[in-house]
């Protein structure tokens, strides 16, 4: 089997911990299987060089600082390793066997990192590359960073091209808990989770795995996460399945949007709980909802518009703060899911722009953790979607 093995900065944390690291390593080598390690740096080394910039410094001198981090666990790993008699290549930038490139606009150069992972996994039988997470190089030879907590990119990334069957996110952790377990009590290993669950909460602050990694999860990569303390890496932990996609989707039948208007709602606590709590019991399922200030706005299937207007109706005669409940029918949504897009710059502008160019409304945009939703006339719809798909499909 071929393994690329990341150890994330907890499980790097000491001496203690590279050792075992070292150990789990030599001990899948001994097995005869195929392993490229990607390592953090040892504990909070990157917040520590960060933090001590205390002067102004261009990018080029950060990256060069930061890189250090890395650039000491890579030794720390090949030399535990060599005294456990396992050939290991630091793999640094600047290394003639040095993967990860990024282009003119700091992206990875798919193409050029494809080519010499490559010809890195060429090179596994019989030496263990050790590989610096989280750091890059253009192509004029400067070291750049993949981000914070890149190195679960550089690990599922270099799974992905160097065609390996798994990847193992070593940390701290069991794997991927039903909490935080540094904050809840009793959080348990969910043993299985889908790249869809799992970008949701990375999206949304669980560490466990850096979001932008996950783009890189095939269905044929297994991507699984571990603790240090297990020992052995080909087992354990919680498996993350599926694969990534980018979805364009419109939905099929029309949505009817319904409004309730009232004073001061957002200042209102358990309104937003019993207008849904009232739709809920009437079986009429929210596809969407979004509020401000003085209204809440609902978004249902058209064929239950009626109902739901009913169903909202008796709300608001009971309900002082709220004083009207009105429809708007035949809104059509296209929804646009994947990858950290609500969280690239400039996003919003690339759906609305070209839709404000032929003249389409929007009706409505939300956003979450992992999509765009964008709510137009119904008749505009299959325009729309061209130009959406168009946007989003390299
Ligand atoms: N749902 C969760 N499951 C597991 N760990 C979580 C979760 N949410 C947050 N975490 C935190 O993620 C941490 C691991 O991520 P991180 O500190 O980035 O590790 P590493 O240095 O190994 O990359 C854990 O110590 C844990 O506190
Ligand atoms: N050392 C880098 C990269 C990284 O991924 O770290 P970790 O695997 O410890 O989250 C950082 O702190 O951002």
């Amino acid at each position: 089997m071929r393994v690329v093995a990341k150890f994330g900065g907890t499980s790097l944390g000491n001496g203690d911990r590279v050792n075992r690291a070292a150990d789990s390593v030599a001990n899948a080598v001994e097995s005869g299987h195929e392993v490229a390690i990607v390592a953090s740096a040892m504990g909070s080394t990157t917040d520590f060089l960060l933090d001590a910039i205390s002067f102004d410094a261009d990018e080029k001198d950060r990256a060069e600082i930061v890189s250090m981090g890395e650039r000491t666990s890579v030794r720390m790993l090949k030399a535990a390793l060599a005294a456990r008699g396992v050939d290991a290549l630091v793999v640094e930038p600047g290394s003639a066997a040095w993967p990860v490139i990024t282009d003119a606009r700091g992206e990875v150069d798919v193409e050029e990192t494809t080519r010499r992972a490559k010809a890195l996994a060429d090179r596994l039988d019989g030496v263990v590359p050790v590989i610096t997470g989280f750091l890059a190089q253009d192509h004029a030879g400067n070291v750049t960073t993949l981000g914070r907590g890149g190195s679960d990119t550089t690990a599922v990334m270099l799974g992905n091209y160097m065609d390996a069957d798994e990847v193992v996110i070593v940390t701290d952790v069991e794997g991927v808990m039903t909490g935080d377990p540094a904050v809840v009590e009793g959080a348990r290993n969910v043993g299985q989770i889908t790249v869809d669950e799992l970008r949701n909460l990375s999206f949304r602050g669980a560490e466990v795995i850096a979001p932008s990694a996950l783009s890189y999860k095939t269905e044929n990569l297994g991507v699984r996460v571990s603790h240090y303390q297990h020992g052995d890496l080909l087992a354990g932990g919680t498996s993350v399945e599926g694969q990534f996609e980018n979805l364009i989707d419109l939905r099929e039948e029309p949505l009817a949007c319904l409004t309730i208007a009232g004073r001061a709602i957002r200042n209102q606590p358990g309104i937003l709980a019993r207008l849904s709590k009232a739709l809920t019991e009437a079986d009429i399922n929210i596809d969407a909802v979004a509020s401000g200030m003085d209204s809440i706005t609902y978004y249902v299937d058209q064929s239950l518009a009626e109902q739901a207007e009913t169903v909202l109706h008796d709300e608001v005669v009971e309900e002082a703060t709220l004083s009207s409940v009105t429809v708007d029918p035949a809104v059509a949504v296209i929804r646009v899911t994947g990858g950290e897009l609500p969280n690239r710059p400039g996003v919003i502008r690339q759906i609305v722009d070209p839709l404000a160019d032929q003249h389409i409304t929007i009706h409505d945009l939300l956003t979450s953790a992992t999509s765009v939703a964008i709510f137009v006339r119904w008749n505009d719809r299959e325009q729309a979607l061209r130009i959406v798909q168009e946007e989003f499909t390299e």
